[in-house]
């Protein structure tokens, strides 16, 4: 079954959407961005999440105080980068027990230890589309992120085939996650799986 991601969660509005419909993943976004959060919130945040629901930070810089704070609270269960990393960085991530996403860019080594790569648009959270001719779907576990929504998501997973798909912009109102929204995303990617299990 195709996972789903949630990302850029920033307040507690959301979160009993979140604990009914079970998303397996909800990602943290600690770097500048509109729905970039701190420690704390982040902290007050897992608290309040079903534990079954994995959640992720999302990163620009490989800071790894920060995630070393974040796995001591007990907040993060993997790691969405998206620099640049070595192959003994990624091992240091792993040892603490992430699950590390690297995202994928043409001029990044792509490390083949990495647990998933993640295909995104240029601009992260920008609700714009990646190029999905460029996925090459055979070779590693893959997530796909960029202007996915509950319209598009159905085409998405038939194309590409992704382990994961994430969404962020496609499931919010005015720069807030929207209920409805999110509801709609997960229904929609639930009805695609089941087409492609049953057909
Ligand atoms: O969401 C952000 O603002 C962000 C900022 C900086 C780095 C990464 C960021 N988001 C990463 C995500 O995982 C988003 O969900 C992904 O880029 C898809 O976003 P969208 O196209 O808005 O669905």
């Amino acid at each position: 079954m195709t996972k789903i991601k949630i990302c850029g969660i920033k307040d507690q509005a959301v979160i009993p959407t979140l604990n009914q419909y079970l998303p397996d993943y909800v990602g943290f976004v600690f770097a500048k961005s509109p729905r970039q959060i701190k420690l704390p919130q982040a902290v007050a945040l897992r608290r309040q999440l079903k534990p079954e629901i994995k959640t992720v930070a999302v990163v620009t810089a490989y800071d790894f105080s920060l995630i070393t704070a974040l796995v001591k609270q007990e907040v993060i269960q993997a790691v969405q980068l998206h620099c640049s990393i070595n192959a003994q960085q990624l091992k240091q991530l792993q040892q603490l027990g992430l699950q590390v996403f690297q995202v994928v860019k043409s001029t990044w080594p792509r490390l083949a230890a990495a647990d998933y790569w993640m295909y995104d648009a240029v601009q992260p959270g920008s609700g714009k589309l990646a190029d999905w001719q460029q996925i090459d779907h055979q070779q590693h576990p893959l997530i796909l992120a960029g202007g996915l929504n509950s319209t598009n998501v159905a085409q998405a997973i038939k194309q590409v085939q992704p382990q994961i798909v994430d969404v962020s912009s496609g499931v919010e109102t005015n720069g807030n996650k929207d209920r409805n929204k999110i509801i709609d995303f997960i229904r929609s990617v639930r009805n695609a799986d089941q087409k492609k299990y049953c057909n």
